[in-house]
């Protein structure tokens, strides 16, 4: 079974949602990403989305858009790499769910005929890609089915009438997108979120995650008991940001961990 439906079931046998952070790779480097995984594993993250540095994120705001360029200061950080930090975290005993996420570029770059072989064998369980639109998916879904690993869509609150079509076929849950717009912290939600994740619910048996903006305890509170999983992006990227001093001094990198795990444990107790 896939470490992201285990991971699921087990959340719905506790009535929990599952706390998703995303991080950038390679922000600071390779091997703080490692540290920051275990940390947010032991802060209590479900599962991780591991982003793949991207030199035109389109559908990220500033702080993300900073974090892709922080990684990729020193020099191209590249889907390999990123799976290279997966299987790094795993030897050193994390159990989380991975999930690969990338715009699609990267992901031609590297090819799918390579790709999914490697996440599979990486023990990377879901792929998220943004900017890959429902009408280009065929070909990736087909490898993504034949090797196991959960192409999991985004689905907006103007999604409408393509709701029903993205979510049937979804694999490993459905994120949907609490609002309109890019990534980043906000102080309210598209008006009719509440409408929408009742009909994406109603669309699917599958486990249903939101994200967009949120960024505090209240509001992942409120979506808690809603939501089989809530995604924190740029809130926690930019506790990272925050943390950098400490992240890139060798004698004070544990504090800095212990800041990220601060952040996490107050955001989702
Ligand atoms: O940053 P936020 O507002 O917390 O949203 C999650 C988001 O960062 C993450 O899932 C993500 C990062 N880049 C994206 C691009 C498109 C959709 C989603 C994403």
């Amino acid at each position: 079974m896939n470490r992201i439906d285990q991971k699921f079931a087990e959340l719905r046998e506790k009535k929990q949602s599952g706390f998703i952070p995303f991080i950038s790779v390679g922000d600071p480097d390779l091997r703080t990403s490692v540290d920051i995984v275990k940390t947010l594993e032991e802060a209590g993250a479900a599962m991780v989305e591991l982003g793949v540095p991207y030199s035109d994120p389109l559908a990220d705001g500033p702080v993300i858009q900073r974090s892709s360029l922080r990684a990729l200061q020193g020099g191209r950080i590249s889907i390999l790499d990123c799976i290279q930090v997966a299987k790094q975290a795993r030897s050193e005993g994390c159990e989380l769910p991975f999930i690969l996420f990338t715009y699609f570029n990267p992901v031609l770059q590297t090819g799918l005929e390579r790709i999914f072989p490697l996440l599979q064998e990486s023990d990377i369980s879901g792929l998220i890609i943004p900017d890959l639109p429902m009408e280009e998916d065929e070909e990736v879904r087909a490898m993504a089915a034949q090797y196991g690993i959960h192409l999991i869509p985004l689905v907006a609150p103007t999604s409408k009438e393509r709701v029903q079509r993205i979510v049937s076929r979804a694999s490993g849950f459905v994120y949907c997108v609490s609002s309109l717009g890019v990534t980043g912290t906000r102080t309210e939600f598209h008006t009719g979120i509440d409408e929408f994740l009742s009909t994406v619910k109603a669309s699917t048996d599958l486990p249903v995650a939101i994200g967009f903006g949120i960024s505090n305890n209240e509001q992942f509170k409120r979506f808690s008991g809603v939501c089989d999983g809530i995604v924190v992006g740029s809130a926690l990227v930019r506790q990272i940001e925050e943390a950098l001093p400490q992240l890139t001094d060798p004698n004070a990198k544990s504090e800095g961990l212990l800041q990220i795990r601060n952040f996490v444990k107050a955001l989702i107790e």
